[in-house]
């Protein structure tokens, strides 16, 4: 869909933010561009849609040279999204999103609707169109503005850091939204952050550049994980990289065994002679923490106060997250659940890390990673509801197998004159530059899912 051939940028005071950048972007993918600092991230983005302009090489976007095109043109078909949204302080949110469409000569009254469309598309509630855009916190405005770029159903979406000013949490699940809005809408789109966790929950593909603008390597996250081209990308991805690599499979692969249940939703009576650890269920089978029967007078009875937290996983979680709770679960078991949250079986600490090194192993020798999808866990691992009792935690061994801002350009100027009056590489225009990112064609054009 996107394809450099040669593509260099030197700028007027001698800096080549690019060097000889050949790169292909798949269509319907997502390509995340990483690297530190000044590496050129974000000036090739911004040659994707002329922004910037290349010094040599070129750059054909659906097959078409980009050089070749109405600037302004080019500009509102492709979708831009920015770190600080850079919405218009003085328009209404539909109005924002409204932006391109307009500009298209829609009409309003389509231009509104399709508006209206995007903000439940995009998990906003429809009264937030009528407000402005300071009357929305700073992850509902990065919504928005993946809502106006997606105004105009472009193909190709450029986002040069959207979640960059947003808190953990809501990164969390601006991500998450991305990946669910990709898997239904199926753009391109060229992400760009600085933040190796966000490119590999992301990215099909990740482009590392180091400074001077050098693609580095052009690999899937598993493969840039497991096979690091040198220790420039090594030390990016830092020392846990293995530990990294493990966010990329799910627990459906590994093998479950029948858990020792106590079915209880009042305090339990522990029984002798079943194990020390034992998961209490409620009566639905959902569980509720885990039991040290050691820890009770003999045939005690053990109160919710006695029972040590259990945080149930299911077959689409991670391993990473599946290796965690292992080390974290005081039986050393991980409780697994279905959909509805009922135990399905239990996996051992020891099961759990033989399959994460099996996973490390196909990954870095380039082997299809084994797929690990929930077929691997036949309905069969369920534990039966009806027993009370069942494996102890000392069978964990047994092979379980059942088991930019808004001020950038006055509104009025953008529908005037629209974007196309704007230059294209307005002097000393910087990322930081709110007028250089958030000009109307910036707004005009600037958004895949994962395992926990
Ligand atoms: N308009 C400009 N004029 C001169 N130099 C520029 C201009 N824009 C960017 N540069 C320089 O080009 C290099 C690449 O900048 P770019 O913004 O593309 O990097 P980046 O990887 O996106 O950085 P960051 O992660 O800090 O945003 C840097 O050295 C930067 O200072």
């Amino acid at each position: 869909m996107i394809k450099f051939e040669a593509v260099t940028k030197r700028f007027p005071n001698g800096t080549t933010a690019v060097h000889d950048l050949t790169l292909e972007m798949a269509e319907g993918g997502i390509t995340v561009l990483v690297g530190s600092s000044g590496c050129g991230k974000t000036t090739t983005l911004r040659m994707i849609n002329r922004m910037v302009e290349p010094t040599s090489g070129t750059i054909h976007v659906g097959g078409k040279d980009v050089l070749a095109q109405d600037a302004a043109e080019l500009r509102r078909s492709i979708g831009y999204v920015i770190q600080q949204s850079g919405l218009f302080p003085h328009r209404t949110i539909l109005d924002n999103i409204a932006t391109v469409p307009l500009l298209l000569g829609w009409g309003r009254r389509r231009a509104r609707a399709r508006a209206a469309e995007l903000l439940e598309t995009v998990g906003l509630p429809a009264d937030a169109g009528k407000r402005y855009p300071h009357q929305l916190s700073g992850g509902q405005q990065q919504r928005v503005g993946v809502a106006r770029a997606l105004a105009a159903d472009p193909p190709v979406l450029l986002m040069d850091e959207p979640f960059g000013a947003v808190d953990p949490v809501v990164r969390t699940q601006l991500q998450d939204e991305l990946l669910r809005l990709q898997q239904e809408l199926g753009k391109t789109i060229v992400f760009v952050t600085h933040d190796i966790d966000e490119a590999v929950r992301l990215g099909d593909r990740i482009a590392m550049f180091r400074t001077g603008g050098h693609l580095v390597q052009c690999a899937t996250p598993a493969e840039l994980l497991a096979r690091p081209a040198d220790d420039f990308v090594a030390d990016f991805l830092g020392a846990e990289r293995g530990l990294k690599l493990l966010s990329l499979s799910t627990l459906a692969g590994v093998p479950q065994q029948r858990a020792a249940t106590l079915r209880s939703d009042e305090p339990v009576a522990a029984a002798a002679g079943d194990g020390r650890w034992q998961l209490v269920v409620s009566p639905k089978g959902e569980p509720r923490g885990w039991l040290d029967t050691d820890a009770l007078p003999a045939r005690g009875v053990a109160g919710d106060a006695q029972l040590l937290p259990v945080r149930p996983l299911r077959d689409v979680d991670s391993l990473l997250s599946a290796l965690n709770e292992s080390v974290a679960s005081p039986a050393g078991l991980v409780a697994r659940v279905d959909a509805d949250g009922v135990l399905t079986g239990v996996s051992a600490r020891e099961v759990i890390h033989d399959k994460a090194g099996e996973w490390h192993g196909s990954a870095a020798t380039g082997a299809a990673p084994a797929p690990a999808g929930p077929a691997e866990t036949a309905a069969s691992t369920k534990a039966d509801p009806a027993a009370t009792t069942a494996a102890t935690a000392s069978d964990a061994d047994s092979p379980a197998t059942e088991a930019d801002s808004p001020q950038a350009a006055d509104p009025a100027d953008l529908t005037a004159t629209g974007p196309a009056a704007q230059p294209a590489e307005p002097a000393a225009a910087t990322k930081t530059d709110p007028a250089a990112t958030a000009g109307p064609d910036a707004t005009a054009t600037p958004l895949k899912g994962g395992t926990s």
